[in-house]
């Protein structure tokens, strides 16, 4: 499939080095809106919405991965940037780590959050069949009930209320086609190709992608730095914006414990 033009947003100074964050399943580049301020005072940060997501289009699916790292590789040869950090959650985590091992190139730093190189396919393949049958309107509760821990969503109910609405919003085939991307994604051989230094960031209480994913992830990746937020979920930018903003930080800066 050929890549789309997705919808995107640039933050910060137009010299600065380019930072590129991007979107899970059922979000947008909105997630992100915790920690673009920080980012963007030494960065130029661009977040974009992942096909079938927010303003991006949606050509009917399935998707993979690979179709996703063809949108992102579009994107920044049409803002002129040749090499970028690349920071992704779950599936844009899986998006970055495909990125990185296909095109080592173009990926400066690398943070991959609360993904995995190993999904278990049958839980998106059936979701992609319930998004295309009724939408996602009714999957969303059970979704952000995984985003946030129940404690933080119960003293969050306006966020959780949001979130439930991006989830909605999503445009359902594209949804659907996502859920797919994600079910017959295998990175388990990117992992020994990646050479960008790398942080991967675990949410402690993630019921979605449990730590162990990460893990394996950091065990494959060589110098890699594992980070676990706790408490955190599947979203832990969201729950703990000042840590999870702080340690992109640190690793884009350089000052994080790699060679
Ligand atoms: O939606 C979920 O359940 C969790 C998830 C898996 C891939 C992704 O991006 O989000």
């Amino acid at each position: 499939m050929s890549a789309v033009e997705v919808s995107y947003t640039v933050d910060g100074p137009a010299d600065a080095p380019a930072v590129v964050l991007s979107n899970s399943l059922g979000a947008t580049r909105g997630m992100w809106d915790p920690q673009v301020p920080a980012l963007a005072e030494r960065y130029r940060v661009v977040t974009y919405d992942a096909r079938g997501h927010g303003e991006s289009p949606a050509p009917p699916g399935p998707y993979t991965v690979d179709d996703l790292v063809d949108d992102v590789l579009a994107l920044l040869d049409r803002l002129g940037v040749r090499r970028a950090h690349v920071a992704g959650l779950s599936l844009g985590g899986m998006t970055a780590m495909r990125l990185a091992a296909r095109e080592p190139a173009r990926v400066d730093r690398l943070a991959l959050l609360c993904t995995s190189a190993a999904p278990d396919p049958q839980g998106f393949l059936d979701r992609a069949v319930q998004a295309r049958a009724g939408g996602t309107a009714p999957l969303a509760p059970a979704i952000v009930g995984r985003w946030l821990t129940p404690a933080y969503a119960a003293q969050h109910p306006d966020l959780v209320a949001r979130l439930e609405a991006m989830i909605a919003g999503a445009d359902d085939e594209g949804y659907a086609s996502c859920c797919e991307a994600v079910g017959s994604f295998d990175g388990r051989g990117d992992l020994a190709r990646i050479t960008a230094p790398t942080l991967v960031v675990s949410g402690a209480q993630d019921p979605a992608l449990p730590p162990p994913h990460q893990q394996a992830i950091a065990d494959g990746v060589a110098g890699s730095t594992l980070l676990t937020v706790d408490p955190g979920a599947h979203l832990p930018n969201l729950e703990q914006p000042l840590e999870v903003t702080g340690a992109l930080l640190a690793h884009l800066d350089g000052a994080g414990r790699h060679a």
